[in-house]
């Protein structure tokens, strides 16, 4: 569905991702974990299209396509959506009022209700965006957002980042949800405690660990958790070699 093969990757002076591959197939969750500045969202802004993200070498196929050099408009198109790790600010607008807007363009909100229950936003759709809306609230929208596009291949950078533990749940959820619903997802996390608890599920098909901008070591989520909760990034790395 989606893959990277060998990308290394220039945001602004700095080269960032130095020789990354990942291959996620359909309805496949994919976790990428890593150390702060490691390059998590630089790879997931890079398979978005961000035009901040340079592709120095390497190549992104979607969907059996070389979408490398494809504007993140087109990706979007094809099926491509990503939920910020800080989602950028919206001014003029409530939820409802992008929601009816989203919904001429990807279809019926009303295919994604379980989503919109899930994550709990009815109270939302008729503040305006994002004003005054607590930090886990604004990710929760976001999320919403997100599935409202009706994605093939969802991105999701630290969707579960300053939330309390009733919504890790809720987003848990969500995630095993997409799963089922065929939707590959490429999560970015930090919460070890979320991740241990959906491999719990067999709903984790992958991890992968990003080091310096390279993928340190990639497999089933139940050995690498282990060796993380045991050593943390370092010991990690020492193993990796
Ligand atoms: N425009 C830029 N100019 C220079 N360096 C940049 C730029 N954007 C990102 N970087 C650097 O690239 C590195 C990777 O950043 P990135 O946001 O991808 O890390 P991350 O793994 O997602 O980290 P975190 O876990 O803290 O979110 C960081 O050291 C960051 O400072």
């Amino acid at each position: 569905m989606l893959s990277a093969e060998n990308l290394h990757v220039d945001v602004g002076a700095r080269t960032v991702l130095r020789g990354v591959s990942l291959e996620a197939g359909p309805g496949e969750l994919h976790v990428i974990v890593g150390p702060n500045g490691a390059g998590k969202s630089t790879l997931l802004n890079t398979l978005m299209g961000l035009s901040r993200c340079h592709v120095r070498k390497g190549r992104i196929i979607f969907k059996g396509r070389d979408v490398t050099r494809e504007p993140l408009y087109r990706r979007a198109r094809m099926g491509l959506a990503l939920a910020h790790q800080i989602p950028p600010g919206l001014r003029g607008l409530t939820l409802r009022e992008l929601v009816s807007a989203m919904e001429r363009l990807y279809g019926s909100a009303r295919e994604v209700e379980w989503a919109a229950e899930i994550l709990d936003v009815k109270e939302f759709m008729d503040r305006p965006l994002f004003t005054g809306m607590s930090g886990g609230e604004r990710k929760r929208v976001e999320l919403y957002l997100t599935v409202l596009q009706r994605p093939q291949v969802a991105l999701l950078d630290e969707p579960d980042s300053g939330v309390d533990i009733d919504t890790l749940e809720r987003i848990e959820r969500l995630l095993i949800e997409l799963r089922r619903r065929g939707v590959t997802v490429i999560l970015v996390s930090h919460t070890l405690y979320m991740l241990e608890k959906l491999a719990g599920h067999g709903a984790i098909d992958r991890v992968h660990v990003l080091l310096e901008g390279r993928v340190a070591a990639s497999g089933p989520p139940g050995p690498l958790l282990h060796a993380l909760r045991e050593g943390g990034f370092h010991g990690l790395a020492a193993t990796a070699g």
